[in-house]
């Protein structure tokens, strides 16, 4: 499989090559030149796998020249064998229609540890293989951060500077990346939002100064093998739920519209997906841009669900691309036109192509606690703020009464504590798996909102290209 740049000029580079790049050189985002698909037999013989063996079977064509069968099962093995749960994403179900998938058993406690996880030993894999070293700088609202974290501290050859937006991410989110003291981890608390965090991000990545010295590597979703292996747990639900005899629905929080994409991967690829549900908070671009075609960017504002406080979302690029006819070029300058004044239309294919499977809703802070204390009072079940918007959204989609609905459960409720208490008056506490965070140590250097500030402190504390 080779994997080719949604704005057309980077060359096509492999899996492994993918991987390392992380985003591509003309600033677009790679995806596979062609989606995989399963026949609807293989996908109905795939019920019942563990999740590691699921996970190497709908992974195994991206990978195809970078790794073999058997090593693709070894790596899904190790990660998946750190999750808490044997089923490692568990589903539950709340009434007759709605269903919640636990995406949280993770070491860090949210849906990030299923990608990160693997791509820590994908990274090791391919670094293994070369001279090379990556400098990883990524950018995080809270989750991605700790989850990249946990998943490259102490592995040789890997510096990681994980920028946050400074007194915008919960407590045990911030203690979960500063707690961590390897000395190839460097925090850095930014002023500003994460947006302005993630777009200090790509511009290195088209920082001529900074690539020819460093290695700059991914752990956001720009990276595909992020996507790819989120993939997974979509396939993984809807076969417990009677695919692919059976349709299903899905309701996912969405910020940087990674964990929705992967849902249209696992369609493309086959699987009977009846609607995708993107469900936003109040910062609501891409509930904007797919009911009304309007992508502009607003002012962030920050809200109780603070990893979902996003108003650029990459990913969306992903899908504009491959709805709008894969033409790179157009993309290229559709995505300048935004850059330069921070909005853009869709154009009708667009539209219309993220329609046959889409639909979006917003919720405000009261949607959120409505839905927060719906599954506490009438389903017994405490789940956290963006988990909350997923199911708000997820109960006023509309859809058909026989077809199951699945929220994903993108965080564990003890990583926002004060919130889960305000709406249910219970203090949810942490799995013991995160032992003594709030004992720890905290290490974390605060720049301002800066680039060359941000670029000056990397090229200080990373390992050169050799
Ligand atoms: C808990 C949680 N839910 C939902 C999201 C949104 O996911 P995505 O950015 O893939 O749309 C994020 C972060 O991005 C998150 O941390
Ligand atoms: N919510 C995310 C934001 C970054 O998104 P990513 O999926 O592109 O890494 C976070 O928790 O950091």
């Amino acid at each position: 499989m080779d994997y080719i740049s949604t704005r057309g000029s980077a060359p096509a580079l492999d899996f492994a090559g993918a991987t390392l790049a992380g985003l591509a050189s003309d600033g677009g985002l790679y995806v596979p030149r062609t989606w995989p698909k399963f026949s609807q037999d293989e996908i109905a013989a795939m019920a019942g796998l563990p999740y590691a063996e699921l996970a190497q079977k709908i992974m195994l064509p991206f990978v195809e020249g970078s790794l073999s069968a058997e090593r693709l099962l070894e790596l899904t093995r190790a990660a998946y064998g750190r999750f808490a749960h044997a089923a490692v994403t568990p589903l539950k179900q709340l009434d007759q229609q709605q269903w919640l998938l636990e995406l949280f058993h993770g070491p860090t406690l949210a849906f990030k540890d299923v990608a990160l996880q693997l791509l820590g030993l994908l990274f090791e894999e391919f670094l293994a293989r070369s001279e090379q070293n990556l400098t990883i700088v990524g950018a995080t609202s809270g989750d991605t951060g700790s989850a990249a974290i946990d998943a490259v501290a102490g592995r040789a050859k890997i510096d990681i500077f994980m920028l946050h937006p400074r007194g915008r991410v919960s407590d045990v989110q911030r203690r979960q990346m500063t707690t961590v003291l390897a000395p190839n981890v460097h925090n850095i608390a930014i002023e500003g939002s994460f947006d302005d965090a993630q777009a200090m991000v790509k511009r290195m990545f088209n920082d001529n100064g900074m690539t020819d010295r460093f290695a700059i590597g991914a752990v956001n979703s720009i990276n595909w093998a992020r996507l790819m292996a989120q993939v997974v747990y979509y396939f993984a639900a809807a076969l417990q739920l009677g695919a692919p005899q059976r349709k299903v629905a899905f309701s996912v929080p969405t910020g940087n519209f990674g964990d929705v994409f992967a849902g249209y991967v696992a369609a493309q690829m086959g699987l009977p997906i009846e609607r995708l549900i993107v469900a936003t908070n109040v910062n609501d671009i891409l509930h904007r841009a797919l009911s009304t075609g309007d992508y502009s960017q607003g002012t962030v504002t920050p809200t109780a669900a603070p990893s979902m406080d996003i108003q650029v979302s990459s990913n969306f690029e992903r899908l504009l691309f491959d709805v709008g006819g894969r033409d790179g070029k157009a993309l290229a300058e559709q995505m300048a036109g935004f850059e330069a004044t921070k909005a853009m239309q869709l154009t009708n294919a667009q539209r219309e192509g993220a329609a046959a499977l889409f639909s979006s809703a917003r919720a405000d802070a009261d949607d959120m606690n409505r839905a927060i204390r719906w599954a506490f009072v009438e389903c017994g079940e405490t789940i956290d703020p963006h988990t909350a918007i997923g199911l708000h959204a997820a109960r006023v989609a509309g859809i058909a009464a026989d077809i199951p609905v699945v929220t994903l459960a993108t965080a564990h409720p003890a990583k926002f504590t004060d919130a889960v208490e305000h709406a249910t008056g219970i203090r949810p506490t942490l799995p013991t798996r995160v032992g003594d965070l709030f004992e720890r140590e905290e290490r974390l250097t605060a720049l301002p909102g800066d680039y060359d500030a941000v670029a000056d402190y990397v090229s200080a504390h990373a390992t050169p290209r050799p």
